[in-house]
């Protein structure tokens, strides 16, 4: 018999444990889910397109409002239901507000430096202080006149004069106000360059991301293949994403830099930020963590509230029933001789009730962002195993038949009767599901209701949104093709006519605010 040293004792023993303690695991209750294969678990039936629809599905079919999947190497689990994610997000949040990493933007891409993505720990702490202290809810009526500068000058001129364009105004308005509230940077009305650059480098970033684009963020080995082989295009293009996200990192930061040196720099977080850490010991004016939370803002800041915003536009287009009332609530609160301005807002309550439903009806980021569990964990008697991934699917809390019945149609009166906003709603999109859980909830949830209400507001006090016309001068019905790419659901390119309203001087309440000048 051969001798067996004190090492192999131990490593056998730490083995045989390791295995019993991952079979009794594996024999705990799991919460129900579609029959696990060998090896592949659930790979081959998670779709790579519309996620959320797909888990809304299966959890009917199961008959589940929680439900757990497996791929190669990781668990998920998804909660199509909002008090089980408050549950378990919310009040269980020091053991839910991990982020899984994700293969291709963290490891071939090489980005690990947006907050949103980074790991529960002192370092997103530190990022995340750092951009509370300035965009906090306190500090938001300081920011309403930038807001409304940007909305008049950069969206509503370019609506009257080039109507045609409006998705790409939509586009440089929100773009151009994230860079100027982050840098201070100067912004052009139209295709300013930084802008334009920015969607091409976060477009990169937001694809990486996508569970679906590569799969590579389905089978993480896949990152280990030599960059020559034959298939491996995804690591020379994660190489290319990399150069232009290090760009737009350091290019407007050290433009915002010079600026201050110039003693020439506007409000902005970059400047407030720096003043304040000025007197403090080891100020560095390349502080890695302020450049990249900065960097930061822009990428969380711009699609997202532009989504919100092609939403609306697209529901009132498709319901002009609702677009009146709109209009009739805006013009008797506003009167006829100014534009409306944020002290309205809060007696707009069809409005309200619009953009709720607006959120509600294709939500923005319809799986929210992924958790991570960092411990195992018990709920209603179901093992939940360390290391899985949560996916809230908002989308199916928010289209959950018992809350809002007939959840596909748009309805604003869902929130509102006799004028008056409801209270007894067991769900309000603006505050649960659309801006995420816990933790890791929106630190950016009332700036872009903020911009969303004042846009929604003034777009519908100056014009109509009307369906194209065919070639004999019929409108042309227009189809909501809401896509998502698995992180965030935004419409299709559609087609509208933007008409300034009978009866208001538009180009007079606009005068002021034309031109060419940069903002
Ligand atoms: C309609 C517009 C927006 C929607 C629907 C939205 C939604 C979300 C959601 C669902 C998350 C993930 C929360 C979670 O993990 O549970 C998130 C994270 C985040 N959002 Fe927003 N957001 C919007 C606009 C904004 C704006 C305007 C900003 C900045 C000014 C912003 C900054 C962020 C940041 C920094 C994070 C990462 C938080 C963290 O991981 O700690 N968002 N957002």
């Amino acid at each position: 018999m051969p001798h067996l040293d004190i090492t192999t004792v131990l490593v056998i023993s730490l083995c045989f444990i390791a295995h019993i303690s991952y079979r009794y695991r594996r024999r705990r209750l799991l919460p129900p889910g579609p029959t696990r294969w060998p090896i592949v678990g659930n790979a081959l039936k998670i779709p790579l397109q519309n996620q959320h629809k797909f888990y809304n599905e299966l959890g009917k079919e199961l008959n589940t409002k929680i439900m757990y999947l497996e791929v190669p190497g990781q668990s998920i689990l998804v909660i199509n239901d909002a008090s089980i994610a408050q549950d378990l997000l919310d009040k269980r949040s020091t053991n839910y507000s991990d982020r899984p990493g994700i293969p291709m933007l963290a490891d071939v891409v090489g980005h690990r430096t947006f907050f949103a993505f980074m790991p529960y720990g002192n370092e997103w702490r530190a990022h995340r202080r750092l951009f509370m202290q300035y965009f906090s809810e306190k500090s938001l009526p300081q920011m309403h006149e930038k807001f409304l500068e940007f909305l008049r000058k950069g969206l509503l001129c370019n609506f009257l004069e080039y109507p045609e364009d409006f998705m790409h105004h939509m586009r440089n308005w929100i773009g151009g106000l994230s860079t100027s509230m982050t840098y201070g940077l100067p912004v052009q009305r139209q295709h300013d360059p930084l802008i334009h650059f920015a969607e091409r480098a976060l477009g990169g970033s937001a694809a990486a991301a996508s569970p679906g684009r590569f799969l590579v963020n389905v089978l993480p080995w896949l990152k280990y293949v030599p960059d020559w082989m034959p298939g491996a295009g995804f690591k020379r293009l994660g190489k290319q994403i990399m150069k232009e996200l290090v760009q737009l990192r350091e290019e407007p930061y050290q433009a915002a830099l010079e600026m201050i040196d110039n003693g020439t720099a506007p409000p902005s977080f970059v400047s407030d930020t720096i003043e304040k850490m000025r007197d403090k010991p080891n100020f560095d004016p390349q502080d890695a963590c302020l450049k990249q939370t900065a960097e930061q803002v822009f990428g969380a800041a711009s699609d997202t509230t532009r989504s919100a915003v092609s939403t609306f536009l697209l529901a009132i287009l498709m319901h002009s029933e609702v677009q009146k009332k709109v209009q009739q609530e805006v013009d008797s609160v506003v009167g006829p001789d100014r534009l409306p301005d944020f002290s309205d807002i809060p007696s707009l309550n069809y409005l309200a009730a619009v953009i709720k439903e607006s959120l509600r009806w294709n939500p923005v980021l319809p799986t929210a962002l992924p958790h991570l569990v960092t411990e195992d964990d018990e709920y209603m008697g179901y093992f939940i195993p360390k290391g899985t991934i949560v996916m809230p699917n908002t989308y199916a809390m928010l289209h959950d038949e018992q809350v809002f019945p007939d959840p596909e149609t748009f309805d604003p009166e869902r929130f509102i009767k006799d004028g008056v906003l409801r209270d007894d709603l067991q769900i309000d999109p603006e505050n649960v599901a659309t801006f995420g859980w816990g933790r890791r909830i929106c630190p950016g949830s009332h700036i872009a209701l903020a911009n969303l209400s004042i846009a929604a507001a003034s777009l519908l006090y100056l014009f109509d949104i009307l369906p194209p016309l065919d070639g004999d001068g019929n409108s042309i019905a227009v189809v909501a093709n809401l896509s998502s790419d698995n992180v965030g659901s935004e419409p299709e390119n559609f087609e509208c006519r933007i008409i300034p309203r009978k009866g208001k001087d538009v180009h007079g309440l606009l005068k002021d605010y034309m031109g060419t000048d940069p903002l």
